[in-house]
């Protein structure tokens, strides 16, 4: 058995007589995008979560390049938003195993996963509304998780397969910063099924929008298709004058500019809002707290865009809804 080293980690790339093809990928973060065409082991977990799968209408994986640009902020709040359709069923799925936010965002801190006959129940912030989180089995939110790939791995397949997500009509997958193993087991597990494709959210600095290249490529290479991106964090509008300021001048409209470049929809921008950060920390939705600020209103475009789409000027030209 020959190994190398995979270009896209350091775990290592094998060739295998056929008879060993079975269980040699087995735990590869990197199945997804091995380029070796070998990796390509079944894994009886993917059948699985194929039929578990089956009765989620839509699902959104949540992207960025870089950490705390508010990719959570926008996961929940993009939930929120869509459960506000008393209609729609809706779950809204962590899977930044080392860095769970979403409990506190939603106001489920402290809560705990139950187990039933049917699997482990998600937490509910709403009737139709349910969140999975590690967050959740931890004993303490300070707890550190310090997992290597394949157990990560392992948790995700069981958020995916073990859990009684019921009929949905959206789940929502927030994932961490970059494209980690988290982002190549989602990927990977969801293959069998129909997924939306990924929204993935950027600030205006160029440090973060080069980081958003990276995502584009990851997605591509995964054949993941890429629902639009999002610029928060743009501007500021004063709460008590509607003032706007640039906070990040000249790049503010950047995203706008690398979307046009790279020909991938452009989904609108985000301003910054103090009482954003005072909302999630209070577990609270934003746009219920606080419906009228210019940034409850630009999300609200952004997860169903307004009659003059074609505006490109401004923010929304594509929707995700
Ligand atoms: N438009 C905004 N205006 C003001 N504050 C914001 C805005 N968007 C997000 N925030 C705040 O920025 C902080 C980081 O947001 P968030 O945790 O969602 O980022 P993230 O990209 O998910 O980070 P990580 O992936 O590193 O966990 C939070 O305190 C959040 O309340
Ligand atoms: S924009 Fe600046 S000066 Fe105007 S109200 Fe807001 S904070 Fe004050």
């Amino acid at each position: 058995m020959a190994t190398t080293v995979n270009k896209t980690g350091n775990f290592p790339r094998q060739t295998f007589s056929e008879a060993g093809k079975a269980s040699a990928c087995q735990g590869c973060p990197n199945q997804a995008i091995c380029a070796s065409g070998i990796a390509k082991a079944p894994d009886p977990a993917i059948q699985e979560i194929k039929e578990k799968m089956a009765s989620v209408k839509h699902k959104i994986l949540v992207l960025s390049g870089k950490g705390g640009v508010g990719k959570s902020t926008f996961s929940a709040h993009l939930a929120h938003g869509i459960a506000s359709d008393e209609t729609k069923q809706v779950a809204l799925l962590d899977v930044d195993i080392c860095g769970p936010s979403i409990p506190k965002i939603v106001g489920l801190e402290g809560e705990q996963v139950h187990q039933s006959g049917s699997g482990w129940s998600p937490v509910y912030v709403e009737e139709n509304l349910g969140v999975m989180s590690i967050g959740f089995l931890l004993s303490s939110p300070d707890d550190a998780v310090i997992w290597r790939g394949p157990k990560k791995n392992g948790l995700i397949k069981q958020f995916l397969r073990d859990v009684d997500w019921g009929e949905l009509d959206y789940l929502i997958v927030d994932t961490p910063p970059g494209t980690s193993d988290e982002h190549l087991s989602v990927v990977q597990y969801l293959s069998a099924t129909h997924v939306d494709g990924a929204v993935i959210i950027t600030t205006p600095q160029e440090v973060s929008l080069q980081d958003v290249r990276k995502e584009i490529n990851f997605c591509r290479k995964v054949k993941l298709p890429i629902i639009g991106v999002v610029e928060n964090m743009s501007g500021f509008v004063c709460p008590k004058c509607q003032h706007e300021s640039q906070i990040f001048p000249p790049t503010t409209g950047g995203a706008m500019k690398m979307c046009n470049d790279l020909n991938i929809p452009f989904l609108g921008k985000v301003p910054l809002d103090p009482r954003i950060g005072k909302s999630c920390d209070e577990g609270k939705s934003f746009l219920t707290e606080v419906p009228d600020s210019p940034a409850t209103l630009a999300l609200k475009d952004i997860f169903h865009p307004p009659h003059h789409v074609n505006d490109t000027s401004q923010s929304a030209s594509q929707n995700i809804l």
